[in-house]
């Protein structure tokens, strides 16, 4: 079982109701190299959800690649996944790793706030996410989080993400500051070419 994310490129799906793309799409940046990959699509229903996931965990067990489910440990537990990511408006950590034990790893979103990344910690989250750090086209009222607190949260110990607007080129910055992965959507699958957009990302780490 995979407990700890390497460094690297954490690519997070977009809201795609076409399975076969979606699947494309995906298989394209797996292919290319990603340390972990998130299922996220806030507008499926539970019955496409399901479909999407598995169809995903299949995916990322050809590639090796850690699969996380945005939002839902239950989904998550019943197909096998790595792991779920989980927000403020998501169920508690502690909760949930009372209730999946090491079955599931789990990452908790902790927005601009050391504090709640400290009580993730304390839960048992095995990774912290920081973020916006730049604006997002995909979720444009996401609050913004500074580069300086990627370097405090190196002293948590878990592998720190940065999520929100990075792109190759303002990612270096963000490495340097302290992440251990970068955590993209529209830099990735917003793209034409969505392999040269995950080796771009690569680079930030080098
Ligand atoms: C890696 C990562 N970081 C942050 C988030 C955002 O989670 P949340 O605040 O619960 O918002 P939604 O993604 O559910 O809209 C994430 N999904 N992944
Ligand atoms: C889910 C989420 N949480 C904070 S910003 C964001 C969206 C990230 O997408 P993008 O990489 O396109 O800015
Ligand atoms: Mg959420």
């Amino acid at each position: 079982m995979i407990n700890r994310l390497s460094r690297g490129v954490y690519a997070i799906t977009p809201d795609l109701d076409d399975t076969d793309t979606l699947l494309q799409m995906t298989a394209t940046a797996l292919s290319a190299g990603l340390a972990c990959l998130q299922y996220r699509n806030k507008q499926a229903d539970a019955a496409l959800a399901l479909n999407q996931a598995r169809a995903l965990r299949d995916l990322c067990a050809h590639y090796n690649t850690p699969l996380i489910i945005n939002d839902d440990a239950e989904l998550a537990a019943s197909i096998g996944a790595t792991g779920v990511h989980l927000g403020g408006d998501d169920a508690d950590v502690q909760a949930t790793r009372e209730r999946y034990g090491s079955a599931l790893l789990i990452g908790a979103s902790c927005y601009n706030d050391m504090q709640r990344a400290e009580r993730a910690c304390a839960a048992g989250a095995d990774y912290v996410a920081f973020g916006a750090m730049f604006p997002s086209s995909t979720k444009p009222k996401a609050v913004r989080a500074s580069a300086a607190l990627l370097t405090q949260a190196r002293a948590l110990q878990v592998p720190v993400v940065a999520i929100g607007g990075i792109t190759p080129d303002n990612g270096r910055a963000i490495v340097q500051a302290g992440a251990d992965l970068l955590a993209a959507i529209d830099g990735l699958f917003g793209q034409g070419d969505i392999a040269a957009a995950v080796r771009a990302y690569q680079l930030c780490f080098q």
